[in-house]
């Protein structure tokens, strides 16, 4: 019997992107920046002021003109704290002057107050060589007017809010959140305050997605577990009302209860089934009624790579959101790997002392051993590797960011 080929993931991943740009969410709405972290820009954010908005002072020390200041003591003529505007500073005079306090017009030069001594008289003797322009901000020197600070696509990280804040703009558009429609499908689970039969287990898979989703800013409908029935299924998929994604858990594999498959071959339109990627080959992609489907494998540990690694840039994209690649650093492997896969493998992987190491357990099964890791270490397909080679490892930290 012939095997149809497995799709490469870079195809896949290529293909859901195109897919994302295709269906992107057009509306924005405005928040302020207490509710905008994770969100994504709607627009070009540009600096309507400099910043610093004057020169200031990065010392605490005193502020001079470097002509007045070689060789003779200075009496100091007025002092300027952050939050004050000096005077223009007299001539042959110094300014006391505090950290972020803006610099005096005519003072082009501070020292910090380590470097200058009191003398009795009260006036400052000055020590060591200075240029102009010595521990001063300068105006503009980080931002100028009318410079692109963040661009349209970028995600509103704590970091990106601040810059937000110190232009003194507290309210930002923001693409609206993605409605998904969350469901997990099997005839063993249960849920909380059910006590499993003999073969049943808990539902873990819906907790860690609708954790992962919530992250990532999108608005999750909770449509529970349901059953291997088509009946049930198509009952639970009209409570996603307008979702704009549904994702569900289990049943896209062959077996006789794998019911999704059916129900998307049947009333929906099939995309993407089967890829060359470990775990998590029956990852599949489809149209149901119109609204994008993405049915997770069932195994925990297949149903995590595969959300990390396949819809979590996909859901990105249709969210607006630019840069969506994962993010790879070369590491050094702490152990051989000497059976060429023929599906691109993600190893979890923990980083000790700069090198891989292997965690135990790295069934599709078990969720446990992603707990030890830190990272997904990326073997392509057809790749053996010896300890002290380097590879791709993809931070949990930059993922589930
Ligand atoms: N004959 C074949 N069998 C299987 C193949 C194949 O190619 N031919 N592929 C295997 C691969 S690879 C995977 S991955 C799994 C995925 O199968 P399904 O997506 O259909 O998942 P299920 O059969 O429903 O469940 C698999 C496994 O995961 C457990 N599970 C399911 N849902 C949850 C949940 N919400 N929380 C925790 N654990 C869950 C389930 O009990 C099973 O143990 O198929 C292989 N089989
Ligand atoms: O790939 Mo399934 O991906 O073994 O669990």
């Amino acid at each position: 019997m012939n095997t149809p080929a497995l799709l490469a993931v870079d195809d896949a991943l290529g293909q859901l992107l195109t897919l994302a740009e295709r269906a992107p969410l057009d509306a924005v709405e405005t928040l302020g920046l207490a509710d905008a972290e994770g969100r994504v820009l709607a627009g070009d954010v540009v600096a309507i002021v400099d910043a610093p908005a004057w020169s200031n002072s990065a010392m605490d020390g005193y502020a001079f003109n470097l002509v007045d200041a070689i060789g003779f003591p200075l009496p100091v003529s007025q002092t300027v704290f952050a939050g004050q505007a000096g005077e223009p500073l007299a001539p042959g005079t110094c300014a006391r002057i505090f950290t972020g306090a803006p610099i005096p017009q005519g003072a082009n030069c501070v020292q910090m107050q380590e470097n200058c001594t009191v003398l009795e008289d009260g006036r400052i003797a000055v020590q060591g060589t200075l240029r102009e322009g010595a521990n001063i901000r300068q105006q503009g020197s980080e931002t100028a007017v009318g410079q692109l600070l963040l661009g349209k696509g970028t995600v509103l990280s704590p970091i990106a809010l601040g810059v937000l804040a110190c232009q003194g703009i507290y309210r930002v558009s923001v693409v609206r959140s993605l409605k998904v429609a969350l469901l997990s499908t099997g005839n063993e689970l249960v849920g909380e305050g059910e006590v499993p039969a003999p073969g049943q287990i808990h539902d873990s898979n819906r907790v860690v997605l609708q954790s992962l989703l919530q992250r990532m800013g999108c608005d999750v409908i909770d449509l529970g577990k349901v059953n291997d029935e088509l009946a049930l299924i198509r009952a639970a998929l009209e409570r996603a009302g307008n979702a704009d994604l549904i994702i569900s858990s289990g049943g896209v594999s062959v077996g006789d209860a794998d019911c999704i498959g059916s129900l998307l071959r049947e009333a929906g339109e099939v995309l993407m089934w089967k890829l060359a990627i470990k775990p998590g080959k029956p990852f599949t992609f489809a149209h149901f009624n119109g609204v994008p489907f993405i049915g997770l494998p069932g195994n925990p540990g297949s149903s995590l790579v595969t959300f990390l690694m396949l819809a979590r840039p996909y859901i990105l994209r249709r969210m607006g959101r630019t840069r969506v690649e994962q993010m790879r650093l070369p590491v050094v492997c702490g152990f051989d790997w000497p059976r060429a896969g023929r599906r691109q493998e993600y190893l979890r992987v923990s980083i000790e002392q700069g090198r891989a190491v292997l965690q135990p357990n790295q069934s599709s099964g078990t969720l446990l051993s992603a707990t030890w890791a830190d990272g997904l270490l990326e073997v392509p397909v057809g790749t053996t590797f010896k300890a002290g080679d380097s590879l791709d490892f993809i931070p949990f930290a930059s993922l589930l960011a």
